[in-house]
């Protein structure tokens, strides 16, 4: 057996560029999924995600990089149902009952899955009389995936799935996907929700102007964007001494008091106590939140 042969990834973006006139949406992007990884795209509004999972597509081009959807150009592996897509919104007609949708769309296909299984898997089987005009949004996106599973994708790619639907909606599309994500298939969505990523992704990917800011399992980017802020009273601080400081991200001088974001209080603090006059100090840990809009905004 040959045990050094490389396994070819599910997705393999290298320097992907993207501009729409003077704008430029994605910005040397470089990016690998291993087969049955679940990745998050996390990112704020126009950080890059949809132009990114566009080219995955083949439904854009970049302008320069290469897109590898396995070791294909993506418009194959479209046509070779290796790789399928749950979008925002578009693609139902509303007359038809949730059944009827899934049968069209598989008679499409050449060797479909059996229609009652993706209804199946994707938990809509007890609304399959259901008109599509009459299903809520979160049963119009279960819909979606089911119509995505027919042709057995080895990757499937969702773009902001779950946008505008409530709590129980988003808990029941989640459930749905991770269990078909069980068996071995690599799934790959864009999300704004930080806990969406942090429950559902085994790998949340952080993108900021268009370019990766951090890349890691959740406990690995919460460590990354943890961080703690230091206050002390300290009249006419040396900023940039303190800036100077391992892991220090910030200093700012509010009147006599400084502030410090940083990753290692212990040695900011064992600095101000030994090389300065600094008193009166407090040690707060940033909330998660904040620490995530810092990391994709660079606030
Ligand atoms: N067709 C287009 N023409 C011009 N500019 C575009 C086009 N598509 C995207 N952009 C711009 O490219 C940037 C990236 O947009 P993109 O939609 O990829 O981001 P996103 O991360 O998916 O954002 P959102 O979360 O809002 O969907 C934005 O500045 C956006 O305005």
């Amino acid at each position: 057996m040959d045990t050094t042969a490389v396994i070819t990834p599910a997705v393999e973006l290298s320097g992907l560029v993207k501009t729409f006139g003077t704008v430029t949406a994605v910005n040397g992007l470089d990016l690998s999924v291993a087969p049955g990884e679940v990745v998050a795209f996390l990112g704020p509004n126009g950080a890059g995600k949809t132009s990114t999972i566009d080219m995955m597509l083949g439904l854009s081009r970049p302008a320069s990089g290469a897109v590898r959807v396995f070791g294909l150009d993506p418009v194959d592996a479209v046509a070779q149902g290796r790789i399928a897509a749950v979008m925002q919104t578009g693609g139902l007609l509303k007359d038809l009952t949730v059944l009827e949708t899934v049968q069209l769309s598989a008679s499409l296909y050449r060797d479909p899955r059996p229609v009652g299984e993706v209804l199946e898997r994707a938990g809509i089987s007890g609304i399959s009389g259901r008109r599509v005009g009459k299903c809520s949004g979160g049963e119009q996106q279960r819909l979606r995936f089911a119509l995505a599973l027919l042709p057995e994708p080895d990757l499937l790619v969702l773009d902001e799935p779950t946008t505008g639907m409530d709590v129980e909606a988003r808990r029941a599309f989640w459930n749905a996907i991770r269990q078909d994500a069980a068996r071995g298939r690599t799934v790959l969505f864009a999300t704004h929700y930080l806990d969406e990523a942090d429950t559902y992704a085994d790998r949340i990917v952080m993108i900021r102007k268009g370019t990766v800011v951090a890349d890691g399992t959740a406990s690995e980017v919460r460590g990354m964007a943890a961080g703690r802020q230091v206050r002390a009273v300290l009249p006419g601080a040396d900023q940039v001494a303190l800036a100077a400081l391992p892991g220090v991200t910030s200093v700012a001088q509010r009147g006599d008091s400084v502030t410090i974001e940083c990753s290692d209080s212990d040695s900011v603090l064992r600095h101000l106590i030994t090389r300065t006059p600094a008193h009166d100090f407090e040690v707060t840990s940033r909330n998660l939140e904040d620490a995530f809009i810092a990391l994709t905004t660079g606030e």
